[in-house]
């Protein structure tokens, strides 16, 4: 569970979010969903004490997100991260795995390689994946720690819909995990979303998809 309580934060005299409250229960699959510059990455990087805040509180399940224990309840994957092109898909996997453990659980590499779908291209240098297979390999070294709670900064930036419909169906394969996910594809994310948070003009304002989708139906529409 996340809980957000009157969160600030401001880069200089710009004030991206003010005064945020908001909880997402265990379980929950939450779009979060704003124009450009509404504040999206801001929110996840304050949510993962990656960026100062100006005041309020972040719970990560009921651990304040200043302290180190949140870390292994969350998995991140930012919107561009790097591989190391020379290395095969498995062998970048066996790389991050083994930056926090000191033994690599072979059936859990399997397990993942399967579930992202690249076990058959496992032995293909990442230098020839393709942006699909890529986000899905980013993906694997993600779930590889099975946290609980997994942030997602819009993971289908760029993809094709082939290769968007893929990284949700693997993301709706996890009914267990609690899910936060930028994205500009409203349309998309019903199909993995159960709530959409809204952000705009630095407050946020969460909503069952289907209460969003009614207000954009009556004209008070977001987008
Ligand atoms: N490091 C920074 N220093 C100063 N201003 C920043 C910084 N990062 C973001 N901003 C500003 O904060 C605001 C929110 O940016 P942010 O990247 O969080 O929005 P976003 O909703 O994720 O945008 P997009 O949809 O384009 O990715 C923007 O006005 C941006 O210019």
């Amino acid at each position: 569970m996340i809980r957000v309580a009157h969160l600030t934060v401001a880069y200089k005299k710009n004030k991206v979010l003010d005064d945020v409250n908001m909880v997402i229960e265990k379980g929950e699959k939450c779009a979060l969903i704003g124009r450009n510059g509404a504040g999206k990455s801001t929110f996840i990087h304050s949510l993962l004490n990656l960026i100062p805040i100006l005041s309020g509180e972040v719970l990560i399940n009921g651990v304040n997100h200043k302290r180190h224990e949140w870390k292994k309840h969350i998995a991140y994957l930012p919107e561009k991260f790097q591989l190391y092109p020379h290395l095969t898909g498995e062998e970048n996997l066996r790389f991050f795995a083994s930056l926090n453990a000191s033994k690599i659980d072979e059936k859990r590499m399997e397990e993942i390689l399967r579930l992202v779908h690249l076990w058959e291209a496992r032995n293909v240098k990442s230098k020839q994946y393709s942006k699909g297979m890529l986000q899905r390999l980013g993906l694997g070294i993600m779930l590889y720690y099975d946290a609980d709670i997994l942030i997602l900064d819009e993971p289908t930036s760029g993809l094709d819909p082939l290769g968007r419909a893929d990284i949700l169906s693997i993301l709706r394969s996890l009914p267990d995990k609690t899910i936060l996910l930028s994205s500009h594809h409203l349309d998309e994310v019903k199909q993995l979303c159960t709530h959409i948070a809204y952000l705009e003009n630095g407050k946020i304002t969460k909503y069952s998809i289907a209460e969003f989708e009614s207000i954009m139906w009556t004209g008070e529409g977001k987008e």
